[in-house]
This record gives structure tokens, C-alpha cells and sequence, in this order.
């Protein structure tokens, strides 16, 4: 299977497909970290990262924010001290699509790399 880290996302339309519960369950082992949860009916994608102090939580969220920007496809950021929770979800299907998967990759890469 190609790298999620290696992928660019796709322009979210209102036709995406939505991903299958068996991408799902190949595409988490590329991300075992992340829990997928059911918000108001709606899969997400959701990790808590652990950080020493407000600052750091922040830094972090504001460089999760830069790949959200870059890439056309965002978060939902709790920033808190020591703490940073975020969800991915696509809000034009109103649930999980490969786009998620592949910046939920790109989120552990920034924090390993911190
Ligand atoms: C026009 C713009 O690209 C869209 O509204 C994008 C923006 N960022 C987005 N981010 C996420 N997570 N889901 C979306 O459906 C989405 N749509």
C-alpha cells in the first residue's frame, strides 16, 4: 500500500466517497494512535498529544494549522495546557475520506519531529 505519508489530498467536494470500514481498518494501521469516534452520527479521526506546557501546545497547533493550509483540509484543534486534541473529519461528506487518513499521517510526522 502507498505511504498515507507520501499522498497529497485531493479539493474536498460534496461527491467524495466516503472511505469503506475495510480502508479504514488498513489505512489505522498506518496510524495506531488515532481512535476513530462517533460525533453527532459523523466518523472522525481523533488523537490527544501530550506536550510539556501551554507554549509547546500551541507551538504544535500552529504547525498543524501550517499543513492545514498547505494541503486544503482542516482540523478541528483543542489546544490546552499540556495537551493538543485533534480531529479530522471531511466535513463535505460529513465523515471520514482518505483525505483525513493522510493528514492525521501528517500530524504524527510533525509531532515526531518536534
Ligand atoms: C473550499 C474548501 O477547499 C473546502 O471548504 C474545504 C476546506 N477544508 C476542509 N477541511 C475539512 N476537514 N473538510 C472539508 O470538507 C473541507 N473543505
Amino acid at each position: 500500500m502507498t505511504e498515507l505519508l507520501e499522498q497529497k489530498c485531493v479539493p474536498c467536494t460534496g461527491s467524495l466517497p466516503p472511505a469503506t470500514e475495510e480502508e479504514i481498518k488498513r489505512y489505522k494501521t498506518q496510524i495506531p494512535d488515532w481512535n476513530v469516534i462517533e460525533t453527532d452520527g459523523e466518523l472522525h479521526l481523533q488523537r490527544v498529544y501530550q506536550l510539556p506546557d501551554f507554549q509547546s501546545a500551541l507551538a504544535f497547533t500552529n504547525l498543524v494549522g501550517e499543513i492545514a493550509e498547505a494541503e486544503g483540509h482542516h482540523p478541528a484543534l483543542l489546544t490546552e495546557w499540556g495537551k493538543v486534541t485533534v480531529t479530522w473529519w471531511t466535513h463535505a461528506i460529513g465523515g471520514l475520506h482518505h483525505n483525513d487518513f493522510i493528514m492525521a499521517a501528517k500530524t504524527d510526522l510533525l509531532f515526531k519531529e518536534l
